[in-house]
């Protein structure tokens, strides 16, 4: 028949026993599995992600992404080159580089650009050398493109990028937005209404779609950060292309 263990016979210290027992215990635990307890990291660190927003003209893309500036720590907002004359309230070098054509086609010609393209007839496109810089120091970074850019970068990125589609919860909800904004003449809101019905038709080649619904911006924002927790969290990280 077995001995009854007593208290001195015991290999771990009691539980009761005060708190200078823990690392008695911790010993007392490695000694009996044959190996000490490593303090390595259990999961190596996510991959940089490139997170492409866009959608179509109007639905909020550049509101979500000065608020996810705001909320969000840890994100590189690459600025966007652009021909196109700057808004009241933009910054030049923070909401966009803001170049003439020339300037831009120079751009074009020394291969200087991820991406470009010509919208509503100005062109925008993705410095390189930013994007670079960034994943090199692990930077997840966030890339606001319009649908023609973003079918440019699918086919650039593959999977490797996380790509969102920005919607209005309807298409009148879209029109107002643009009539509010007051930036487009009535022809160039009919190209931009006619264009974005065509783009609708992009969301399946996406990953995700975030609705921007009425003053709802917060939720969006809300929804792009959950995205990228998830995306940080998945166990087949997406691979680094660039
Ligand atoms: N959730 C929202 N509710 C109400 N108005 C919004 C919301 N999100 C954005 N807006 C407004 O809608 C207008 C269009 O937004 P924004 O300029 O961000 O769109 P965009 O997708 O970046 O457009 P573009 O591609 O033409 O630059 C702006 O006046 C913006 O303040």
């Amino acid at each position: 028949m077995a001995e009854p263990h007593t208290q001195n016979s015991h290999p771990f210290p009691s539980p009761e026993s005060d708190k200078a027992s823990k690392p008695d215990l911790l010993r007392a635990l490695e000694s009996s599995l044959g190996s000490s307890f490593s303090s390595d990291r259990i999961c190596s660190a996510p991959n940089p992600l490139i997170i492409v927003i866009s959608g179509p003209s109007g639905v909020g893309k550049d509101a979500v992404i000065k608020r996810l500036r705001e909320v969000r720590e840890n994100l590189h907002f690459v600025v966007t080159a652009t021909s196109r004359t700057i808004r009241p309230g933009e910054v030049d070098g923070k909401d966009y580089y803001f170049v003439s054509k020339e300037e831009f086609l120079s751009m074009v010609e020394k291969d200087e650009l991820l991406e470009y393209a010509v919208v509503y007839g100005d062109y925008k496109g993705i410095p390189k050398k930013q994007i670079r810089e960034c994943m090199a120091k692990g930077n997840d970074i966030v890339l606001r493109v319009d649908i023609q850019g973003a079918e440019t970068l699918r086919k650039s990125l593959g999977d490797s990028g996380v790509f969102i589609f920005v919607v209005a919860e309807s298409e009148s909800a879209l029109v107002e937005r643009l009539i509010d904004r007051g930036t487009e003449s009535k022809e160039e809101l009919l190209v931009r209404i006619a264009t974005a019905r065509e783009e609708m038709k992009f969301v399946n080649k996406f990953d995700y779609v975030v609705v921007n619904a009425h003053r709802k911006l917060e939720d969006a924002v809300c929804l792009v950060g959950s995205i990228i927790d998830a995306e940080k969290a998945k166990v087949r990280q997406r691979a680094l292309l660039i």
